[in-house]
């Protein structure tokens, strides 16, 4: 039975996001998760966290320069020392709030001829990562985007992000399945999940093609949710949607898993 995790980023935006912890346990969430901590202080987001009885599974290393049309340094030839700053600075958080997940990102390839040497650049960072990780338990989680939500970022495909898995060979470096991003871009949701047994370390959902609650669209989430049981899946859910009105209102697909 999943553990579903409240996205902060993208969940409870009626409020402010420092309101939004106490709105995810009103709701019925244990877990939350978030794109980014590094606004706040990370003392602040703990005393959230431990104020509703939270516990924080996952957020990603910093974006870069966002307007610039960065998403993410580590993939970016050049920017290694950004890189590790960022990893560093993850880490810290990480110890902080007690957050066993750091999605590394990887970043966007202007000209698909550097490909090669942007996945080694990746590569090596990740490595990085998964060193400086390892000895406080962290993992290091990997995700591929679909080009219609981030075009040209290193890796679009599932089997892509796998590929790098298996290459960076590290023992605390998994997939970040992402449903949405997978049925856009790869579909065979049931043998992607199979492929991925024991390689993938966060799970999150969204409806298909609206990236809304995943009672609509075209996953079954049902189905999917009992093969994350079949293939021995105990991470977490992330609920990375983009509601369809109040927050509230579009939770009675979770009535059924809230209290398990
Ligand atoms: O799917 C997404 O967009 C997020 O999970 C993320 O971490 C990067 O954009
Ligand atoms: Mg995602």
């Amino acid at each position: 039975m999943p553990k579903f995790a409240a996205n902060l980023s993208m969940m409870f935006t009626e409020v402010p996001f420092l309101d939004r912890f106490e709105a995810a346990a009103k709701a019925g969430f244990k877990y939350v998760e978030y794109l980014f901590p590094y606004e706040y202080p990370a003392a602040e987001l703990k005393a959230k966290l431990d104020q509703y009885g939270l516990k924080q599974v996952l957020f990603n290393t910093a974006p870069g320069n966002v307007s610039a049309g960065e998403w993410g340094v580590s993939a970016i030839p050049g920017r290694e020392a950004d890189s590790h700053r960022d990893i560093d600075q993850a880490l810290e958080y990480a110890i902080a709030l007690g957050c066993p997940n750091v999605h590394v990102m990887a970043g966007v390839v202007p000209d698909p001829k550097e490909y090669a040497k942007y996945k080694q650049t990746f590569i090596d960072n990740v490595r990085y990562a998964a060193d400086k990780f390892k000895p406080y338990g962290i993992k290091v989680l990997l995700e591929a985007l679909s080009p219609q939500v981030k075009p040209n970022y290193l890796m679009s495909s599932q089997y892509q992000t796998l590929e790098l898995v298996e290459l960076i060979n590290r023992d605390n470096v998994f997939v970040q399945l992402d449903y949405f991003h997978a049925q856009n871009v790869d579909g065979n949701l049931s043998r992607l999940t199979d492929r991925l047994k024991g390689k993938f370390a966060h799970v999150q959902i969204a409806s298909v093609p609206d990236r809304h609650e995943p009672d609509e669209g075209e996953i079954n989430y049902t189905y999917i949710f009992n093969k994350l049981d079949e293939v021995g899946y105990d991470g977490w859910v992330g609920c990375e949607y983009n509601p369809r009105g109040k927050t509230e209102d579009g939770l009675v697909w979770f009535e059924a898993y809230k209290n398990k």
